[in-house]
């Protein structure tokens, strides 16, 4: 029995993807083959030694200590665009409360409950709503920093409500270029963005380059008056800039759903809790996707959208099947396959795939391996992980 231990609130539908026969779920496994996590925090959490894999049932890996696992051959996964779509819409209503004074208008109604006499009512209500007059999306200009998932679709919304998009995305992959319109323009930097830009919404990780990026010169750069959406992170954001800039008018709203004190007190701040990827559909999609991820590396070793692994699936031709892990050095595969020549052991198939400093082997054999077999793998040098499956 394979046991999966879970923090936080994983969509039943994912949940239901382990086989009830093979696999045990709960939030109290003491010696889990893996985690299935949303945004609960790992970095002060000492894992047993039995995890093997996490998944996160989201984009973001910021909650997991992704590179001391990686060291320990724990296979970090996410979910990539599963919660992409939850977010563009939860951008598009930012983009309107930004710029319609709706939640405003709505505590301004609010308050005049006791205003019983119908005409006296429609009086206050007529004369307020001057104070709330916004402005149109059309023909205003959105920036998007990141380009990903969720950013790609938020250029792609904005175009078709008639706003100029400009895209800022450094390290944008193929696939996420094939996803753009053709109509978002290219800034070469983020100064090029933010000074041409009346809405800005952030789609980037938090890593060390991104974290605090919003600060006093990002603010010097940006549009008089524009207004920030970040649903990606907080950190992202130095909290003291966007104060300041707030102050002097050079912000005119900053819309976000990682509160703090100093923001909610703040008039011209709009904001939800962690809300972005809350949907029905999007923590279904985000679960099942981390389900079927786990459930495919625990019984055949093949790894989909992992974060700190190389992609490495193989179909399978025989009931035999090793994995290996080990540092990306010469020499290691061959050493593992004349180890498997010298026991006359036939190979069947084979891959072998490297990212960064890590390498991932599945090797599928002709006989049931022994524990000796598996044994002698791991002592090879630079071997850190082997499995068989
Ligand atoms: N609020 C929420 O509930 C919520 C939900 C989902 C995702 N998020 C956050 O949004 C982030 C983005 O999610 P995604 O699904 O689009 O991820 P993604 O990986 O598909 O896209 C991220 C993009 O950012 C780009 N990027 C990286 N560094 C950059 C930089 N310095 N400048 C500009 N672009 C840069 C990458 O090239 C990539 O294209 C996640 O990492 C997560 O932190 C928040
Ligand atoms: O799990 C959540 O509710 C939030 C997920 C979101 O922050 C993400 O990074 O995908």
């Amino acid at each position: 029995m394979k046991t999966i231990r879970t923090y936080n609130n994983i969509a039943a539908k994912g949940l239901n993807k382990f086989p009830q026969d093979s696999y045990r779920v709960s939030a109290d496994e003491a010696e889990p083959d893996a985690v299935l996590l949303r945004s609960h925090k790992l970095h002060t959490e000492a894992l047993p030694k039995s995890v093997l894999a996490v998944a996160r049932a989201g984009a973001g890996v910021n909650n997991i200590p992704v590179t001391d696992y990686t060291h320990q051959g724990i296979v970090v996964f996410n979910t990539p665009g599963a919660n992409a779509n939850a977010v563009k819409e939860l951008v598009l209503a930012s983009l309107l409360l930004g710029s319609r004074g709706v939640t405003q208008s709505m505590n301004y109604v609010k308050s005049l409950a006791d205003v019983n006499d119908p005409h006296e009512l429609h009086k206050k209500v007529e004369a307020g709503k001057k104070q709330y007059g916004g402005c149109e999306l059309e023909g205003k200009t959105l920036g998007v920093v990141g380009l990903g998932a969720i950013g790609a679709k938020v250029a792609n919304l904005a175009l078709s409500l008639g706003m100029k998009v400009i895209g800022y995305d450094p390290k944008l992959s193929v696939e996420a270029a094939w996803r753009l319109s053709s109509n978002v323009k290219k800034a070469d930097n983020l100064n090029a963005l933010l000074s041409r830009s009346d809405y800005v919404t952030l789609h980037v990780p938090v890593v060390e380059a991104t974290k605090e990026f919003m600060n006093d010169d990002a603010f010097a750069a940006i549009k008089q008056g524009a207004k920030l959406i970040n649903l990606a992170r907080g950190e992202l954001v130095e909290e003291n800039a966007v104060l300041a800039a707030l102050e002097s008018g050079k912000l005119s709203a900053y819309i976000a759903d990682f509160p703090s004190q100093n923001l909610i007190k703040n008039d011209n701040v709009i904001l939800f809790p962690h809300l972005g990827a809350s949907t029905v559909e999007a923590e279904e999609n985000c679960a099942v996707m981390g389900a079927e991820q786990l459930i495919d590396f625990l019984d055949n070793g093949n790894i989909t959208n992992s974060v700190n692994f190389p992609a490495v699936s193989m179909e399978r031709t025989s009931g035999y099947r090793i994995t290996f892990a080990n540092d990306n050095v010469p020499k290691v595969l061959g050493v593992v396959l004349n180890l498997l020549a010298d026991l006359n052991i036939n190979v069947l198939d084979m891959v072998n795939k490297s990212r960064d400093d890590i390498a991932y082997t599945i090797l599928d054999i002709e006989q049931r391996p022994t524990a000796d077999l598996i044994q002698k793998i791991s002592s090879v040098e630079h071997v850190f992980h082997v499995r068989s499956v």
